[in-house]
């Protein structure tokens, strides 16, 4: 059989795109997703996502990382969903779809969309780190030399070490400006440095917004795969009101053998 797929990126975070209007798509077969991720074997992305119909919103995303297990929503994904729902004629400029963690409304406009997070009610600061879940968890902490780090090690270890089995996603930050970060993120799931993270680089805004290294609203936060901006409002000890902004590209398209 012959699967139909499309690829795309978001800052570098890569997807498989599967139009699953249709229901053709064998959802529980958790070896196939992470053959088609796998960059030697298969097309090659961080996660793969199904586009599918629903009731209430103009669809609905569900969301794999690479290592094929279904899991919780992936920011950049977001991003990339609606452009490919743009790309199907599926929405036009303005949408709302649902996800794993609930409803997300979003625009598109020249490539760049933009995509309502959830609100975060809680925040949690220790020694040296931040926690927080923005769809996804993500641990947070400032480092001294960034560009030097070495990501996946250093992230596997607080990933497995100090979240268990169900683990986080590891995010290292560096300030950069009044309202700018410079971030590297080990991924959940991909077990390895991904080129950006959509809901970790919304984490590290709201993170540094809760512990006073920036005051603004607006943040914009670098990637090794390019800029993302996130704005948000404080709304008690939480945030609402936040939004993801960058650009999601269609990269190329296919049929693959599976
Ligand atoms: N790349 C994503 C995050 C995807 C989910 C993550 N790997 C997890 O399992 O927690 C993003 O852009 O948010």
């Amino acid at each position: 059989m012959e699967l139909n797929f499309y690829k795309y990126q978001g800052t570098g975070n890569d997807f498989v795109m599967v139009d699953n209007r249709q229901g053709i798509f064998p959802k529980n077969d958790t070896k196939l997703v992470n053959f088609l991720c796998d960059r030697k074997f298969g097309v090659g992305a961080d996660g793969l996502i199904l586009l599918e119909d629903d009731d209430a919103t103009d669809f609905k995303m569900v969301y794999y990382n690479a290592d094929g297990n279904e899991s919780s929503m992936c920011g950049n994904g977001g991003r990339c969903l609606v452009a490919f729902a743009n790309f199907l004629n599926v929405v036009k400029e303005v949408c709302t779809f649902i996800a794993v963690d609930g409803l997300h409304s979003a625009s598109i406009k020249d490539g760049i969309v933009s995509l309502a997070m959830q609100d975060v009610a809680e925040i949690a600061t220790f020694e040296g780190y931040t926690f927080l879940n923005t769809g996804s968890p993500h641990h947070v902490q400032l480092v001294e030399n960034l560009a030097a780090l070495d990501v996946k090690s250093n992230g596997a270890k607080l990933r497995y070490g100090k979240y268990g089995s169900t683990g986080s996603n590891i995010n290292f930050v560096s300030k950069e400006g009044d309202a700018a970060f410079a971030v590297r993120t080990y991924e959940r799931g991909v077990e390895d440095e991904t080129l950006s993270c959509g809901t970790g680089v919304t984490a590290v805004a709201l993170a540094m917004h809760a512990n006073g290294q920036t005051k603004e609203n607006k943040v914009a936060l670098t990637t090794p795969g390019g800029t993302l901006n996130v704005s948000f409002e404080k709304n008690g000890v939480g945030y609402k009101n936040i939004h993801l902004v960058g650009p999601a590209t269609q990269v190329f398209s296919g049929l693959i053998k599976i």
